[in-house]
């Protein structure tokens, strides 16, 4: 994202100043330049930002100068400004319903999608034709932007606009936002976020960068052919938005560079235009070999910040807190079954206010069923109720900003996004300073601005349960948090989810295979078996049962 700002201003006031210097031709060339920038930034915000490709985005663009066409073709009364405007307008709730197979469908199924749609966009253009066209009646521009300096000079303005309106947008919470959905639905989902509203949004906004990129081709080039738009262009455009790493401005600027510069070079070396076709096609394989384009990875590549230290393990033991007799989440004969499989039989248990409940059991015992059942990603029979009301039929996201929160056994932090920026979308509000300041240290930090891929695992995995408890739940399930960790690090991280009802009064689930941090961290546990619950109750008695050693632990317990 675009942060060095003097490089920033360097690179505007030379923007600015280059039609002062250079001939009409290359002024042109330029315009085209801003203007494909435009359209790749369009392509950053859908397919780096919220990782859904779009191949259709040119289309976009055509519908916004096929508008500017036609108010230029009837001769209506409005000024030049505005219509590319409503040309943008007018792309964003095609965007919309283009976005929805993507609540559905993703990766290639996605691709199809959208490239069916350019098609079909391709033939609506090429048989009606862009309007004046036919006639030889060019778009026609205000006496202020008749000069290519000037027309130039608006392209630069809006672009820089865009630029800072797409920056801010990716430091908001919509944007933490799309990098969540894309890195992980599931965990998006569990974060409370609407899924689909945050990919509508996505499609809708880069319509509108796309579609105004549209009406502005036109007011450059005054008539407008298919061929502008067609859906190999498209292709060509999502190619490079992958290899420069379109979502940083940089990056489109980059991509708009190439898009004139290319056939600029190649044209004369007397060379095919397809020769560039093939560089793009090249630079998309090395992005997806290296896991980014050109600025993704230069992003990545900055310095890693030194391994945290654990937070002093002086962490008092917490204070025991007793949980009350009030009970927060009931589960009542659950069943989860995968077609012919029983993953959970009739599992009935209570979590109690201000308790930390473990739940053991061997591989394939049923765990992950229950923690997926309990948070709304795996259909279930049987009763769950929290706080007394049913949670029948909601779904992930309803139950997680109701109150019930997970973690998930592989990290899904969101390796983008700033040590802030992740507990601000994890807890669902702006944090205070203390609230931060707890967080960091709870997590072992010092730094708010760090992103979270220069974290160690350990860091990432206590900043994940961090952000849960910020948001305040009524019910936290910790899917192995410890999976990963040093056992000094698992023996820290329990005794700080032992002290989490005390501090804030939530109740916890903790599903761990290490029976050290279980017997630090819960004063009672659940034990599954083959989907069977077969003992609860206090930590030191149910280990000691020779039931369950019998079931699954072993010497372990034995020793
Ligand atoms: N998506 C699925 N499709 C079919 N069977 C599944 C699916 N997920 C889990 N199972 C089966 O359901 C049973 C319970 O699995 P589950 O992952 O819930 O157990 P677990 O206790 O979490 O195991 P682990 O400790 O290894 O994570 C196992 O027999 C497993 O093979």
């Amino acid at each position: 994202m675009l942060r060095a700002s003097p490089w920033f201003l360097l690179a505007l006031v030379a923007l600015a100043l280059l039609p002062l210097l250079l001939p009409n031709y290359w002024l042109f060339l330029l315009t085209s330049m801003l203007i494909s920038s435009m359209v790749t930034l369009s392509v950053g915000l859908v397919s780096g930002m919220a990782g859904m490709i779009s191949l259709g985005q040119l289309s976009f663009a055509g519908v916004g100068g096929w508008m500017v066409a036609y108010f230029n073709a009837n001769n209506l009364p409005i000024p030049f400004v505005l219509q590319v405007l409503i040309g943008a307008l007018v792309a964003v709730p095609l965007g919309i319903v283009i976005g929805l197979p993507a609540l559905r469908v993703r990766g290639v199924h996605l691709a199809v999608v959208t490239f069916g749609f350019a098609a079909v966009a391709d033939l609506f253009f090429t048989i009606l034709n862009f309007p004046g066209g036919v006639m030889g009646k060019p778009v026609l521009r205000p006496d202020f932007l008749s000069h290519d300096r000037s027309y130039y000079w608006f392209c630069l303005f809006l672009f820089v606009l865009l630029v800072l309106g797409v920056n801010a947008l990716y430091r908001s919470r919509l944007g933490s936002a799309w990098l969540a959905v894309k890195h992980s639905e599931r965990a998006a989902a569990a974060m409370g976020l609407n899924v689909a509203a945050t990919k509508l949004w996505a499609f809708a906004m880069s319509a509108f960068i796309a579609g105004l990129s549209g009406g502005l081709l036109a007011g450059q080039v005054g008539l407008l052919s298919a061929t502008n738009f067609s859906p190999t262009a498209s292709l060509i455009l999502f190619a490079s938005a992958i290899m420069v790493g379109a979502r940083y401005p940089a990056g489109a600027v980059l991509a708009g560079v190439m898009a004139w510069l290319v056939p600029e070079v190649l044209g004369r070396l007397h060379l095919s235009q397809n020769l560039g076709n093939l560089i793009f096609a090249l630079g998309t394989i090395a992005a997806l070999k290296a896991g980014g384009g050109i600025f993704e990875v230069a992003a990545r590549q900055k310095k890693p910040a030194a391994t945290p230290p654990l937070p002093p393990p002086a962490a008092p033991a917490p204070a025991a807190h007793t949980p009350s007799d009030q009970v927060v989440l009931e589960v009542q004969n659950l069943c989860v079954a995968y077609g012919q499989v029983l993953a959970l039989n009739k599992v009935s248990f209570s979590l109690k206010e201000g308790q930390v409940l473990g739940l053991i059991g061997p591989n394939g015992a049923g765990k992950s069923s229950l923690v997926d059942a309990l948070s709304g990603f795996t259909p279930y029979q049987g009763r769950v109720q929290l706080e007394g009301r049913s949670l029948e039929g909601w779904s992930a996201a309803q139950r997680a900003r109701a109150g019930l929160r997970r973690s998930f056994q592989q990290d899904r932090t969101i390796p983008e996004l700033s040590v802030q920026a992740y507990l601000e979308l994890s807890a669902g509000r702006a944090l205070p300073k203390e609230e931060l300041a707890w967080a960091l240290e709870f997590a072992g930090l010092t730094e708010l601005g760090l992103e979270l891929h220069s974290l160690n695992m350990g860091t990432r995995r206590r900043l994940e349960v961090a952000g849960i408890l910020l948001s305040r739940p009524k019910v936290v399930l910790l899917d192995e948090p410890a999976a990963g960790l040093s056992s000094e690090e698992s023996l820290q991280l329990a005794r700080q989810i032992a002290g989490i009802p005390a501090r804030y009064g939530c109740s916890v689930i903790l599903i761990e295979h290490d029976m050290e941090v279980v017997r630090a961290a819960c004063s009672e546990v659940v034990v599954l078996d083959f989907g069977c619950l077969i003992e609860a109750g206090p930590t030191t008695r149910v280990l000691s049962s020779p039931r369950v050693a019998a079931a699954y632990l072993g010497e372990e317990v034995l020793a």
